[in-house]
């Protein structure tokens, strides 16, 4: 991929996860740099992945091509407030938001009308080049620039553009949170397989596996509906139709439906409020 030098804003979760995903892919480590106000995080990744690091956002942001604004959405205004108050031009830029719950509309007004910005949900698989990122652009953004967002995603794991903005508060529902959703599912099965005699260590182990396993089954069998595979496992009269029917009983679709419903409000909640 074209090796620009970026800059990741905010040196926290997600940004640890994109360079990590970057270094591995190839990219170079000094093209890439990363701005935090405290030092520990940039230490831990100059010494894991041998990046540049600062803890001015400005000193980052002059010196790269392309921006990845990765701090909280309560932090972007003042952010980038600073950024243009330190005397900063975008001009030539390309903004990259990982941010929730911020519109571009938004993003070009707090960067003073620069408009060179693409909007991504990646995710925190990111870190094992297994994350699943959502992109949105508006029209008048460069292929170039679209090329690149979809490389530096591409490396790091699977793409999806969406044609709407909104489309991203629907990726955040389904991919962006929702390394969450199976973890807590592991964590409600791995406590109850405790509840049943297993170590802490038996449960996560077989909790994991089957996890993994079930998730490669997936991705193994793409001529296979999610529910094709599940009935390879329900043996008529057997234990799973049981497990199956009790969930199913306590509308474990609804609930499913309820939390991604309530992703898809707070996202827009936020973009009202932000
Ligand atoms: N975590 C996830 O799974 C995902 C997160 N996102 C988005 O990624 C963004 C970052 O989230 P995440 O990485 O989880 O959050 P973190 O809190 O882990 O990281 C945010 C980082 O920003 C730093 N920071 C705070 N203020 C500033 C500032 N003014 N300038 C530069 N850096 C600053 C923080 O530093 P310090 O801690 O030292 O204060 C922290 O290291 C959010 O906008 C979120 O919506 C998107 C997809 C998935
Ligand atoms: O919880 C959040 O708001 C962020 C966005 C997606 C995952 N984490």
């Amino acid at each position: 991929m074209e090796h620009r030098k970026l800059a990741f804003i905010g040196a926290g979760n997600m940004s640890r996860s994109l360079i990590s995903g970057l270094i591995q892919s190839g990219y170079p480590a000094d093209s890439i740099i990363a701005a935090n106000p405290s030092r520990p995080k940039l230490d831990a990744l100059a010494a894991d992945f041998g990046i540049r690091t600062t803890q001015s956002n400005a000193e980052a942001a002059n010196w790269a091509q392309a921006l990845v604004l990765a701090v909280k959405p309560q932090m972007m205004a003042a952010m980038l407030g600073e950024l243009l108050a330190s005397g900063l031009r975008f001009e030539g830029k390309l903004l990259i938001s990982i941010a929730a719950g911020i519109s571009v509309a938004r993003l070009q007004h707090l960067a003073g009308g620069h408009d060179n910005i693409v909007r991504t949900m990646p995710n925190t698989p990111s870190l094992l080049g297994l994350g699943m990122t959502g992109l949105y652009a508006r029209p008048q953004i460069s292929q170039a620039d679209r090329d690149y967002c979809q490389q530096m995603m591409a490396a790091v794991g699977k793409t999806l553009w969406v044609a709407e903005e909104d489309g991203i508060n629907q990726v955040i529902a389904a991919a962006g949170s929702a390394p969450a959703y199976f973890f807590l599912f592991m964590e409600a099965m791995a406590e109850e397989a405790q509840k049943r005699g297993f170590s802490a260590e038996e449960a996560r182990l077989l909790v994991q596996q089957t996890a993994l396993g079930a998730a490669q089954m997936v991705a193994a069998n793409p001529g296979l509906t999610l529910a094709q595979l599940r009935a390879q496992v329900t043996s008529k009269g057997g234990t799973t139709a049981e497990a199956i029917r009790s969930f199913q009983h306590n509308q474990l679709e609804r609930l499913v439906g309820d939390a991604m419903a309530a992703a898809v409000a707070r996202a827009r909640e936020l973009e009202t409020q932000l």
